[in-house]
């Protein structure tokens, strides 16, 4: 009786706030559908049920309420910073080129003899998580997670890709213990959870060895991701003029879940993201013979057999820039809106004024499909990075850097630009100067390049299938 009692009370004024809040809530006058007003739970639906779909759904919440639209409750969507932007400077990246170099070529070697070993084409688009995924794990780690040895380059941690990813938004809204029964409910994403737990110890592991390694921890050649946070916090540390708050902050960055968690959100952050890039290039280049004989060309002529290359050196041709930052507009980075937070006063977004406190969000596919910013924005075009119109005063840059927001912009932006880079020049220019990939399945290929959202896209539809051959020097 007693428990009936307090439930009908709880839910009461659970509805009475809520009822509060849909009608006396600043963000009032902005329009968006009433449930979203009230819930996070109507964008749970579509992330959820709908796999993936929130993106899909925004463009249509954007066509009917304009462009600037409420969709939740409120959202509108330092010192480790800092440190890992040090770790992943450019610098530093450049120091590390030969191993990134190392794993290209040996992803280039698996898929030359990849027709041989298994007697059919490689569908490349594992291929490329696979590649990307060993790249970026020999950087980081003292070893990589080699799963570029693994047969047909289907290793589970990227075979079970997509039920992974979907774990990112059942535990943004189940309660652990109800996402614990729900993943055991369904086999396959037990599967997936397994793949994501195997990593997370293996990271783990990694960590407990470079901090049982202290004496090693000194050296400049233990470059791993571990060794160098652990050392420079302990460096700030042991400065005399670090303040008490300073030295609390620094010791709370020491915490082993603290640094754990940084190694598993640079393994998730940075494989899928270099990976999606190639696999939209890649397939723009294979259906567009032109864009690929002028990238062939101009890798021939700055490439004889002879020599390689350094990343510096492939910087500089611009056809190749053009077809990375066309693949990285078409690939978005991260398709869910960004989340950030106005103030400490107003903003002004699309010409309305948005009160401090609020959170808005803008995928970056919005400005990247933007008419405006890109004319004809689904083509994949490298040449409108090219040879660009002077702006004319009053008017939108079009196919303007500026808004090339694949890594997002500002203090929150990614923190491993210029490792993708560097690693995207070496994938794009060897793979294309060594080698000819003749494409088995144009017909799949044609048609929009769709995706669905999660966080990061997971791209839908039939990847490439390809016969690769050497290139004859
Ligand atoms: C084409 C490749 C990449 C793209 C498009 C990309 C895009 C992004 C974007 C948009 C963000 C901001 C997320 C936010 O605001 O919450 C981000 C954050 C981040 N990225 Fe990347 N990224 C790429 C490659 C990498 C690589 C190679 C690494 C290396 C580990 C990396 C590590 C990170 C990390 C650690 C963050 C979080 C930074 C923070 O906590 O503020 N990313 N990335």
């Amino acid at each position: 009786m007693f428990g009936t009692f307090t439930l009908i009370l709880l839910g009461g004024v659970f509805v009475l706030q809520g009822l509060s809040y849909l009608f006396r809530h600043p963000l009032n006058r902005f329009p968006g559908p009433r449930l979203a007003k009230w819930t996070s739970w109507y964008r749970a639906y579509y992330d959820l049920v709908g796999q993936g779909a929130w993106v899909r759904q925004l463009e249509i919440l954007h066509a009917r309420y304009g462009s600037i639209v409420r969709v939740g409750p409120n959202e509108e969507a330092a010192a480790m910073r800092s440190l890992l932007a040090s770790y992943f400077s450019r610098r530093a990246v450049i120091r590390r080129e030969t191993v990134i170099r190392e794993k290209i070529l040996k992803f280039i070697s698996r898929l030359k003899s990849f027709h041989i070993e298994y007697a059919k084409p490689v569908s490349l688009n594992r291929a490329l998580q696979s590649a990307s995924l060993d790249i970026l794990t020999s950087v980081i780690f003292s070893q990589s997670f080699n799963v570029l040895d693994s047969p047909a380059f289907e290793h589970p941690f990227v075979y079970h890709r997509k039920t992974s990813v979907l774990n990112i938004w059942i535990t943004k809204y189940l309660p652990t213990p109800v996402l614990a029964a729900f993943t055991r409910l369904i086999p396959r994403i037990d599967l997936a959870k397994d793949a994501v737990v195997k990593q997370c110890n293996i990271i783990r592991k990694e960590f407990e060895i470079t901090q049982s390694d202290s004496d090693d921890a000194q050296a400049d050649s233990n470059n791993t991701l571990f060794h160098y946070l652990l050392r420079r916090i302990q460096e700030l540390l042991a400065k005399p003029a670090t303040s008490a708050t300073t030295s609390a902050r620094l010791e709370e960055l020491l915490k082993p879940s603290r640094l754990i968690g940084e190694g598993i959100n640079a393994r998730f952050a940075g494989a899928d993201t270099v990976a999606n890039a190639c696999i939209v290039g890649v397939r723009h280049l294979l259906i567009n013979s032109d864009i690929l004989k002028r990238l062939v060309e101009e890798l021939d002529n700055a490439w004889p057999a002879e020599s390689e290359p350094s990343y510096e050196e492939l910087e500089k041709l611009p056809y190749l820039t053009a077809v990375i930052k066309e693949s990285l507009r078409l690939s978005h980075g991260v398709v869910s809106p960004l989340g950030r937070v106005v103030g400490p006063g107003e903003a002004v977004i699309a010409g309305e004024q948005i009160p401090p406190g609020t959170n808005v969000g803008i995928s970056a596919t919005f400005v990247h499909l933007n008419p405006e910013l890109f004319p004809d924005p689904a083509k994949f075009k490298p040449e409108r990075w090219l040879d660009r119109a002077p702006r004319v005063e009053n008017t939108t840059e079009i196919n303007s850097d500026r808004y090339l927001v694949s890594f997002s912009r500002g203090p929150r932006a990614c923190v491993g630009i210029h490792l993708a880079w560097c690693e995207l020049y070496l994938i794009f220019g060897m793979l294309f100067r060594k080698l000819e990939l003749n494409l088995v399945n144009v017909q799949d290929l044609h048609g929009p390049l769709c995706f669905d959202d999660f966080f990061t896209p997971i791209f839908t539809g039939n990847p490439p299938l390809v016969f690769v051959k050497e290139r004859e020097s």
